[in-house]
């Protein structure tokens, strides 16, 4: 119930929009209720039975549907003794007329109302996800896959908005109109009412048996939706690989597992979902043919507690009301779905980032001295990776990290953007620990270039501009140049208006680099992160990326992950980094000297 609230605090002008909801929907509701109130007095004139029930004077006022029934019936009876039993009959007809035109003009209203709650809960459900997503540390996607991210925010929203939202008629609406059809059938026959009343609910405890059933399937059913996205996004990220490895059986046996599972999950849920329908339509039709005996045999027993008239608009109001309770019942179920789907979106919402700025945190406005680790020690999970690393970059300086794959280099240089906080020890720049900045300020001084480039299914002026807003185009263009991509990009057809493919995959290797490097120039930070890339390019391009590295890091502060030896002589400083800790360190000819790993690794490079 908890959630269930909670998924409509997303609705702006909830309130009034839900003040709205109930009027429209009592309006619509006593309306067409009132259309069926009517075929009394019409099945009075038709039988002859109008004498009986004149009512010699106006009622007393009051809020009742008593009052409300006998005024009309008032004034009904005046129609039929002052004009007579035709005009009567099409006094009844114009009134039911009227009173379904107004019914449904009402239940527009009430469902436009519910419509817009459920579009702006919808948006505003998606936007909070995707914002707080967005805060998230880095370290939240590694144990979180992107498929099963964007399952929720599809699907589960999906889901939410069709079932939580949408019961808002019944679970809301409904129990209104079926407690203004219990009030008119009191009116008509209390004691045929109570009766009614006893035999209901049976229906309620076995629908609610079945409802308890498919929370579990639910959950079930969601989880395998976003281990399904998982493997689609896998999957379509690696196409060439599959193809190249003809692995495409390996790929479509995961699927077929999973979707077997989904679809055994699914068919159980809609098993107990679809036996909620008949079994209350069967029951019902019981409850009704218990009524009809028991009714019937007021009527037959010639007392006067029930007219035949009277019972018959209470079988027909009743009928009526037996869509409005197997609708409350289905949407209960759909609730309890709902909920399930709304519980996988908080998780995500009520995730705290680890890695936030203090409350009081110190703004960064330029780098001056030195970025500094002291005995910093760093573990995924369980898994330790750096143990008491210590090193020191000058402003100005290139610190270079060797060694291994699997050494921990970027692990190392994830911690100086703060992507991770260290288990140990602390990370310093300009003497004071990065926790204490704050962490948008911190970020700002540094670019960073990563391996692969991350580009996006836009123009090359907007990866370039990459979220610094009201740029200018010469700027753009200058960063392009400085980064060897202003002549391909000329080259291409609609030059930095051009649109590079999801993931840039309208390029080469090559020029994505270019325009991700292009993009560092842009920013312009005063400290550079670069792991450069392991892939081989062909020696004009490689000559080109590494040409504009070099024109990157002049004059900055650089940390560079280097893979191909030779493109680091000249740092300032080079690590050798083996199993999480600095084995050597120096420069390259004091290195080349040590004849230790340094060497081994030049020499390999060299073969
Ligand atoms: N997100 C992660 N979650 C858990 N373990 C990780 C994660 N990233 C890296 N590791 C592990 O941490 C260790 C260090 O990885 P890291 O990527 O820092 O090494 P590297 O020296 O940069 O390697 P390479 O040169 O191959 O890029 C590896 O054993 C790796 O398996």
């Amino acid at each position: 119930m908890k959630v269930y609230l909670r998924i409509f605090s997303y609705a702006p002008k909830l309130v009034s929009r839900l003040v709205q909801f109930f009027v429209f929907s009592l309006l619509g509701t006593v309306f067409g209720v009132l259309n069926l109130t009517l075929v009394i007095p019409m099945l009075d004139v038709l039988f002859n039975t109008t004498d009986q029930t004149l009512i010699p004077a106006l009622p007393e006022f009051e809020i009742s549907i008593k009052y409300f029934t006998a005024t009309f019936n008032y004034y009904f009876t005046k129609v039929v003794l002052e004009y007579g039993k035709v005009e009567a009959l099409l006094f009844v007809c114009s009134s039911i007329v009227v009173t379904v035109i107004l019914a449904n003009l009402f239940r527009y209203g009430e469902r436009m109302t519910a419509s817009k709650l459920r579009v702006d809960i919808t948006k505003n459900l998606r936007m909070h996800i995707f914002g707080k997503v967005m805060q998230l540390h880095i370290g939240f996607f590694n144990d979180q896959r992107k498929g099963d991210l964007i399952s929720r925010f599809t699907n589960d929203v999906g889901e939410v908005e069709s079932s939580v939202v949408n019961s808002l008629k019944s679970v809301m609406k409904e129990p209104i109109t079926i407690l203004v059809s219990l009030g008119v059938l009191f009116t008509i026959s209390f004691q045929l009412t109570l009766f009614t009343l006893l035999v209901l609910p049976i229906i309620a405890i076995v629908i609610g048996g079945i409802v308890k059933q498919l929370k579990r399937r639910a959950t079930q059913s969601q989880e395998s939706l976003g281990r399904i996205g998982n493997i689609l996004d896998e999957t379509f990220s690696g196409m060439r690989v599959i193809n190249a490895f003809n692995a495409k059986k390996f790929v479509l046996n995961r699927i077929d597992n999973e979707t077997s599972y989904h679809r055994k999950v699914n068919l159980s849920l809609s098993r107990k979902n679809e036996l909620a329908s008949p079994v209350s339509e069967i029951l019902g039709v019981i409850v009704v043919a218990i009524i009809v005996y028991y009714g019937g045999n007021l009527v037959l027993s010639n007392t006067p507690e029930l007219e035949a008239s009277q019972f018959m608009a209470f079988l027909a109001i009743y009928a009526s009301m037996i869509q409005p309770a197997k609708n409350f019942s289905n949407g209960i179920t759909s609730v309890q779905k709902g909920t399930v789907s709304a519980s996988r979106i908080f998780e995500i919402i009520d995730t705290e980032s680890a890695i936030k700025s203090k409350p009081d945190a110190t703004i960064l406005k330029s780098f001056e001295d030195k970025i500094e680790f002291r005995d910093v020690s760093f573990a995924y999970n369980d898994n330790t990776v750096l143990r008491n690393i210590n090193l020191s970059v000058k402003k100005g300086t290139t610190l270079a990290l060797v060694g291994p794959s699997g050494g921990g280099k970027s692990t190392l240089a994830d911690l100086v953007p703060r992507f991770y906080d260290p288990l140990k020890g602390d990370v310093f720049v300009d003497g004071l620990s990065l926790k204490d900045y704050e962490l948008e300020s911190l970020r700002s001084v540094m670019g960073v270039v990563t391996q692969e480039s991350i580009l996006f299914n836009d123009t090359i002026f907007n990866n370039i501009a990459f979220g610094i807003d009201n740029i200018r185009e010469e700027d753009v263009m200058n960063a392009a140049k400085v980064a060897n991509a202003h002549d391909f990009i000329m080259q291409t057809e609609q030059g930095y208006q051009t649109t590079i493919g999801e993931r840039g995959s309208k390029l080469s290797g090559g020029q994505r680099q270019r325009l991700s490097i292009a993009r560092a120039v842009l920013k312009n930070p005063p400290i550079l992160i670069l792991d450069e890339a392991t892939s081989a390019l062909d020696s004009e391009s490689e000559r080109l990326v590494q040409d504009a590295l070099t024109k990157l890091m002049k004059n900055r502060t650089s940390i560079v992950i280097a893979h191909r030896l030779s493109t680091i002589q000249h740092a300032d400083e080079i690590l050798v980094v083996q199993n999480g800790e600095i084995v050597e360190r120096g420069r390259h000819e004091e290195l080349i000297a040590n004849s230790g790993l340094y060497r081994k690794l030049t020499e390999i490079q060299k073969v």
